[in-house]
């Protein structure tokens, strides 16, 4: 897939957007979070997984396909990087693929968020080798993963962070687990879930960034508009990744 095949406008709906006047900024950071309504956070399969209705395979099912994403998401802000020719953007950047992967730097040491996300999956059950193997990601949840990694290596860079800002609604997804997985799923071990507990103030952290280019960038109507079919582009990509998640899984009543 190449990001040009992101739709544009039709000829008469661009004439219209090059005449209609831009959203103040307010304005379109209202309409980029009214987006949230498509948000996974309201895809069946989570639903299911936060409300407790989830079997412990479905919540393995889940962590290891969901290994995928996040082996990915340093190798997406690495193509970021790679296309931005802004140092003090790279400066800010760079620190995603430190959160993901983890250092070591003198005495510092963070293990980082894939290590996190294994000792989730350990905490439910799985092997760190059928965790990192990835034999339980399904061929579906690949596909939307690697449409993700291909847009952010071939848009201009400014269109990949826009595509980051379903973090925007990242927070809540974080925190609902936090306040319901415990009640529901007592055997899975609480040390388990700190990947959820350090996602909330990194994501807040990444979407101030995000929404700063973003609302910088996107200017005139009609770049506003393309920022919202990206945003819409990444929601059906994690809407993608629920649904094949679903279909190998099942949701239960
Ligand atoms: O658990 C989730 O539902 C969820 C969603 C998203 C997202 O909205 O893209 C991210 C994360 N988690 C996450 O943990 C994370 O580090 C992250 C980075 C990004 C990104 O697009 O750069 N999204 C997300």
């Amino acid at each position: 897939m190449n990001h040009a095949t992101l739709p544009p406008p039709s000829p008469s709906a661009a004439v219209a957007l090059a005449e209609a006047p831009a959203w103040d900024c307010v304005t379109f950071e209202q309409q980029l979070r009214e987006r949230g309504r498509s948000y996974h956070i309201h895809h069946p399969f989570n639903v299911m997984l936060n409300t407790g209705r989830a079997t412990p395979e479905q919540i393995r099912g889940w962590v290891a396909n969901r290994y995928y994403y996040q082996i990915a998401i340093p190798v997406k802000d690495a193509a970021v990087l790679s296309n931005c020719p802004d140092r003090e953007i790279r400066r800010g950047w760079v620190q995603r693929i430190l959160d993901h992967d983890g250092f070591e730097i003198g005495e510092v040491k963070d293990a980082g968020g894939i290590e996190a996300w294994i000792r989730l999956g350990t905490a439910t059950g799985l092997s760190r080798e059928e965790i990192v193997d990835l034999r339980h990601v399904v061929p579906a949840v690949k596909f939307a993963v690697d449409a993700y990694i291909h847009f952010a290596r071939h848009a201009p860079w400014q269109e990949a962070v826009c595509s980051s800002l379903t973090e925007l609604f990242a927070p809540e997804i974080h925190k609902q687990r936090l306040a319901t997985w415990p009640e529901h799923y007592p055997w899975i071990d609480a040390d388990g879930l700190s990947y959820f507990r350090n996602r909330v103030s990194q994501a807040r952290r990444d979407v101030e960034q995000g929404l700063a280019v973003t609302l910088d960038h996107f200017r005139s109507r009609a770049q506003q508009e393309r920022a919202l079919t990206i945003l819409q582009f990444k929601l059906d990509i994690l809407w993608a990744m629920n649904d094949a998640m679903a279909l190998r899984y099942g949701v239960n009543a």
